[in-house]
């Protein structure tokens, strides 16, 4: 195959597990004046798109890949995205895909490889995976995925630096350079860095990943295979059995959906009426007060009554965050959507709870 490197688009995988921070390094790459035009992936886990609406001023350029199904709705979503894209020559300097917190990256960079129509037109460029300092350490005992986003990486950036001390910050780095000694490593808060730091690296190794994952460029599903970290056994297709909803219905009034990855789950809720402040979040406080060593990660978009603005909420175990985003749009329905992911969810009772909080 003729060379054309040069003119291949450069992609950026983006990963790093629950509430590291990509999307805010995303947020922080877009509002930069790059003055280059960047098409953004965006596939979560859980049902409710949130991740979509939390991206700053990149309504049009955002695809939104459907459910964090990695099994099998990914690469094929993927591959169509990025083939939609290509047909809109010159359109776009460089792609970024966020995956969700809970995905392997392999399959996601192995697209890049596998699919010749966009192996001929695309370079992977770099996996950038955003690792948090303050729970990282726990989340390589007991979740496999970020262990496997911290190995792939190329660049990682040690995110939220200001929630350790010192010698834990020491201690997670060595921790991750034990693990992956070759990626380039920045300490961040707030995913602040130099973007010329994150794109266009050149940097995807293919040699080193072989190392790793010696089956990297063998046709599919090879990751169920591997032993190293899926344990879900299971098949691909409508029946698959990974919970995710293959119709990909999202129109639920008060919805409740129940979303399992092994023991990790994801329930969402939604509603058009408007919230009560002062209900929601004495409620949510306590919420991961009491419940947040099993609640990973809570976000949601919310509308209060008498409050002209779209809030964003967002919760890493018991650190909460929320802030006003913009007015919602005349056109816009007004829909408060809320997720958790995590272990053990009552999902009856978080329902219950974020229904106790309509005005
Ligand atoms: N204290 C602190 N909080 C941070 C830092 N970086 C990000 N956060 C907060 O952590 C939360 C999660 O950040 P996101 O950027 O949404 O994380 P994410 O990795 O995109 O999350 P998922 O897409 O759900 O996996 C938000 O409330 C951020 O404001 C940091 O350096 N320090």
């Amino acid at each position: 195959m003729a060379d054309t490197q040069a003119e291949k688009i450069p992609v950026t995988v983006l990963t790093g597990y629950l509430g590291a921070g990509k999307t805010t390094l995303l947020n922080r790459i877009l509002s930069e004046p790059h003055g280059k035009k960047y098409a953004v992936i965006v596939n979560e886990f859980g049902e409710i798109g949130i991740d979509n609406d939390l991206v700053v001023g990149a309504d049009e350029e955002v695809f939104e890949m459907n459910n964090g199904c990695i099994c099998c709705t990914v690469r094929g979503d993927l591959i169509r995205i990025i083939d939609g894209l290509l047909r809109r020559k010159g359109a776009f300097d460089g792609i970024i895909v966020e995956t969700t917190g809970l995905a392997d990256p392999a399959p996601v960079a192995q697209t890049f490889f596998v699919d010749e129509e966009v192996q001929a037109r695309t370079k992977l460029d770099a996996v950038v995976t955003v690792a948090d300092a303050k729970w990282l350490s726990d989340r390589l005992k007991d979740a496999p995925e970020a262990k496997n986003q911290v190995a792939f990486a190329d660049v990682i950036l040690l995110n939220k630096t200001d929630l350790v001390s010192a010698p834990e910050l020491d201690e997670v780095e060595a921790r991750i350079r034990g693990i992956n000694p070759y990626a380039k490593l920045y300490r961040t808060q707030k995913s602040q860095i130099d973007i010329a730091k994150v794109l266009n690296q050149g940097a995807f190794d293919l040699d080193r990943i072989l190392e790793i994952e010696p089956a990297f460029l063998e046709e599919e599903e090879h990751h169920h295979h591997h032993d190293h970290g899926h344990e879900h056994g299971h098949e691909h297709g409508p029946d698959c059995g990974c919970g995710h909803d293959h119709d990909h219905d999202h129109g639920h009034h008060h919805g409740l959906k129940v979303v399992h990855d092994d023991e990790i789950q994801s329930v969402s809720f939604a509603t058009d009426k408007p919230l009560d402040a002062d209900r929601f979040f004495p409620w949510v406080q306590n919420l991961v007060a009491t419940e947040g060593i099993n609640i990973l990660r809570s976000k949601g978009i919310l509308s209060f009554k008498n409050d002209p603005d779209r809030f964003v909420f967002q919760g890493v175990h018991m650190i909460l965050d929320g802030d006003h985003q913009h007015p919602w749009k005349d056109d816009e329905a007004r829909r408060s959507r809320i997720v958790f992911i995590g272990r053990k969810l009552d999902a009856k009772a978080l329902e219950e709870g974020f229904l106790s909080c309509i005005a």
